[in-house]
């Protein structure tokens, strides 16, 4: 139901936005709210959030999340480095004032799964969201758009309205729109500069129509309006939610076939390679993996399957969860790999992990499969000593902890080391769960790789080093795929790569 506290027509129609108030200064509201500023210099953005510390961070040089050219594009825009015209981005835990003076607020909230309740471990948990909109309802004195850009469940528009017309003041009006965030971490900005596409959800109403219309002006000041899809509030919201599914069934159905490979001799990067070859099927995501992590594909996947649920639709919420199914089958598979290669037995050894973050260029753990394939190792009796080049330690420390059935084995057997020759010291394996260009020995050019890790001037592992300070025999298991196996097995390493079996001799 839309929120319709005067007649349709009785209003003026919805004129060009001049503020923007963006709730949630997270990975989405952060970015997206820098890119809008940047693209607009005469529209007003202030990113506000209750978390005081996220937001005294991102009025530093030191931002609260770390994206390759993130910090550019703030400072262009918050510091008024912007062909010196005034600042245009503002960061503020004043919440209400930013509300009232807005024509149209960003909801880029979080909305993780539920972990209470009815619906725990599957539904959507939409209290942060109810919360936002309990207060633009109470604070509003005048018209607003509002926007969902976190991801939600179809249909929540309906709930985000029922909230406005309860809480709202008469004679205030409020369009609700959906506008998906389809940004990937790590590839954040590129995402937002050039979008695939942007899709507007809104109401199929005159005002509804207005409000998608004002909102798509503010991405043509950089986006192809070819590339701005206005459609049904509805449709959208689902779009969101069928896009995460599709892209993680791709790594579900590749990392399933990786498994048959191993089986089989062949090799899942050249099937990929293969199959992806087609237009119909194409390249993009089918990249074998020790499994896919983030805080969304999980998510979202079995928001889609609790919702086909809630449907009766039993058949369809089973198919969605399959392709969770098969990334727990993926990182356990890779464990007891591990396990079978070593001897059968992880007792007493050491093992090296490279990489902690669930992809590189971020510094972002959420469900990483990192957690799963560390308490794996742990709990068969190993000590484990996690490298990588952005998470900080205490979030290595606490994700392992937090994903601990036996917090003391962590205590006792966890290490995190400040670089990649320091984990791999006295080592009888390396693991590598992350991609990080630094850890590969594909396509080095002058010692160095193109990238993050150049801008920060790390240098790529010298395998040589590390083959120096592991112990006999040296193991090597590549949960991404980033190494070229034959330079290292001719310095002595045995390489396990995911999908890659030894070819059968005839
Ligand atoms: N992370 C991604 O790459 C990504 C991409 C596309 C879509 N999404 C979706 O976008 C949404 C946000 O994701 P995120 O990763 O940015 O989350 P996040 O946890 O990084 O940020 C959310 C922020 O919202 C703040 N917040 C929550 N309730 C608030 C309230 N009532 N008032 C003020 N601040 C409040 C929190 O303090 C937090 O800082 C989610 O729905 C997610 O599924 C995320
Ligand atoms: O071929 C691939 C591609 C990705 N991954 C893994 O899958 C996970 C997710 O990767 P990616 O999709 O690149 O990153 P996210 O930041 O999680 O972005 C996804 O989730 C966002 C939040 O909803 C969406 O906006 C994006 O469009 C969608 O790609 C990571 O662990 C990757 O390592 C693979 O294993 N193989």
């Amino acid at each position: 139901m839309p929120v319709t506290t005067s007649s349709e027509y009785s209003k003026p129609p919805i004129r060009k936005i001049k503020k923007i108030c963006c709730i949630g200064a997270g990975y989405v509201g952060g970015p997206t709210s820098a890119v809008m500023a940047t693209k607009n210099p005469d529209v007003q953005v202030t990113v506000v959030d209750y978390n005081e510390d996220r937001i005294a961070s991102w009025q530093t040089d030191d931002l609260p999340i770390y994206e390759p050219g993130l910090l550019n594009i703030v400072k262009l825009a918050r510091d008024g480095t912007f062909n010196n015209r005034s600042p245009n981005l503002f960061f503020s835990t004043d919440v209400d004032t930013a509300i009232a003076e807005a024509d149209l607020i960003l909801l880029s909230v979080n909305t993780p799964t539920k972990s209470l309740g009815r619906g725990a471990g599957h539904a959507s948990e939409l209290c942060y969201l109810e919360s936002a909109v309990r207060t633009i309802g109470s604070v509003a004195t005048s018209d607003k758009i509002i926007v969902e850009k976190s991801t939600v469940p179809c249909k929540a528009a309906e709930t985000l309205s029922d909230i406005l017309a309860a809480t709202s003041r008469p004679g205030v009006r409020f369009e609700l729109l959906s506008n998906p965030e389809f940004l990937a971490e790590g590839t954040a900005i590129r995402d937002l500069l050039a979008p695939d596409r942007i899709i507007i959800g809104s109401l199929d109403t005159p005002r509804g129509m207005q409000a998608a219309q004002a909102l798509a002006d503010v991405y043509t000041a950089w986006v192809d309006p070819a590339r701005i899809i206005t459609i049904n509030l509805y449709s959208s919201e689902l779009a969101k939610l069928a896009a995460n599914a599709l892209l993680a069934q791709r790594i579900s159905s590749v990392n399933a076939l990786s498994a048959m490979c191993e089986a089989l001799g062949a090799d899942i990067d050249e099937v990929a390679h293969a199959v992806g070859l087609d237009r119909r099927i194409g390249p993009a995501m089918l990249k074998a993996s020790v499994g896919f992590g983030g805080s969304c594909f999980r998510k979202d996947i079995l928001s889609l399957a609790y919702i086909a649920e809630s449907l009766h639709l039993f058949q369809v919420a089973e198919y969605w969860r399959s392709v969770v199914g098969i990334n727990e089958y993926q990182k356990d598979r890779f464990t007891r790999r591990i396990v079978k290669c070593l001897y059968d037995s992880l007792r007493s050894k050491r093992l090296a992990v490279l990489g902690f973050a669930y992809k590189k260029d971020t510094a972002d753990t959420r469900e990483t499969s990192a957690i799963t394939v560390v308490n794996n190792i742990i709990a068969e009796g190993a000590s484990v000593r996690v490298y990588d080049p952005l998470v900080k330690k205490e979030r290595v420390w606490d994700e392992v902890r937090a994903g601990s059935k036996q917090p003391e084995l962590v205590e006792e057997r966890l290490s995190v080391c400040g670089s990649a020759y320091e984990a791999c010291a006295d080592a009888d394996a390396v693991i590598i769960l992350t991609e990080w260009d630094e850890f590969s020995n594909k396509s080095v050019e002058d010692g160095r790789r193109h990238g993050t890790n150049e801008e920060k001037g790390q240098r790529c592992l010298d395998w040589g080093r590390v083959a120096g300070l592991m112990r006999k025999p040296m193991f090597v298991f590549d949960g991404r795929n980033v190494l070229d196996p034959q330079p290292l097995e001719a310095m002595g390493f045995r390489v396990e790569s995911i999908g890659k079996g030894t070819a059968p001799k005839s």
